[in-house]
């Protein structure tokens, strides 16, 4: 052990250091986060750019010449879903052939973020949208991405979502999960009634409590810096 960290006060303070920097954080939290950078100027467009960036960057780390992969994503009307739309536009432009599969109508998408990846991918034949909650496609998915539900999960799984999950795990490919894994409370690290289960997961930010202690649903596990600003933190953590 180094001789200050013998120290008693420098031991605490190296302990405070380690636990401010590896923490996990409550759902509530991360909202209040994101709500102070929001105000701060680093808007949720950002943080979503940035978010569905990252995801990307860990997804195409780890799948070989992913310009040859079929790619399927299922997004939900929320925020999680706007990773997703992201993740679409990012994928085509390194060739991939990508399908986002809307589990609603696109005006029932919630947020100005959402909406404003919507509509940058209605601007691109390179990515197939399809709406609704039919699920036969015409193609076998080589990776699934989970957009469907983030840390806006509540109660038990409804329609279309239940019918999107339980089909994402009858499907034999590479899974990937937005943030967490959609049925997977971030908080508790319980889950719904049904709950996708995946090869890796990217988290945003910073590592929410629940999600470590299901690595069984998670796969691998990763949490990524999306550029808010540490003092959006402040008065939080
Ligand atoms: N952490 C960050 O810095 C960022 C996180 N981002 C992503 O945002 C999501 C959280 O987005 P939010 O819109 O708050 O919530 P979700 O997308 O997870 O879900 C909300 C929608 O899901 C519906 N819902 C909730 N529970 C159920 C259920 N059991 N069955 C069916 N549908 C459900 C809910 O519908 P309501 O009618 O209940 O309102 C919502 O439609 C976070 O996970 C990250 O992925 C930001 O993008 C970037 C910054
Ligand atoms: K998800």
């Amino acid at each position: 052990m180094p001789i200050l960290a013998r120290i008693p006060i420098f031991k605490a303070l190296i302990l405070d250091i380690i636990f401010i920097y590896c923490m996990e954080i409550t759902v509530d939290q991360m909202y209040q986060i994101e709500n102070k950078g929001h105000d701060m100027g680093f808007l949720k467009k950002f943080m979503m750019e940035n978010a569905g960036a990252a995801s990307v960057r860990r997804l195409v780390e780890k799948i070989e010449n992913i310009e040859s992969k079929n790619i399927l994503i299922f997004v939900g009307l929320g925020n999680n879903g706007g990773d997703g739309l992201v993740m679409a536009r990012h994928l085509a432009g390194y060739g991939a052939k990508v399908t986002v599969m809307l589990l609603g109508t696109p005006e029932k998408i919630k947020t100005e973020e959402s909406n404003w990846n919507w509509s940058i991918l209605k601007k691109m034949p390179s990515v197939k949208l399809m709406i609704g909650d039919s699920l036969s496609f015409d193609f076998k998915p080589d990776i699934i991405v989970d957009g469907i539900l983030g840390t806006g999960i509540s109660g038990e799984i409804r329609e279309p979502y239940a019918s999107a999950i339980n089909y994402i795990n009858k499907t034999d490919c590479y899974k990937f999960a937005v943030d967490v894994p959609s049925g997977l409370d971030p908080q508790t690290g319980e889950t719904a009634n049904i709950c996708t289960k995946c090869n890796m997961t990217v988290t945003f930010h910073k590592m929410k409590q629940g999600i470590p202690k299901r690595k069984d649903l998670t796969g691998e596990l990763y949490a990524e810096k999306i550029g808010i600003p540490p003092e959006a933190e402040e008065g939080i953590l």
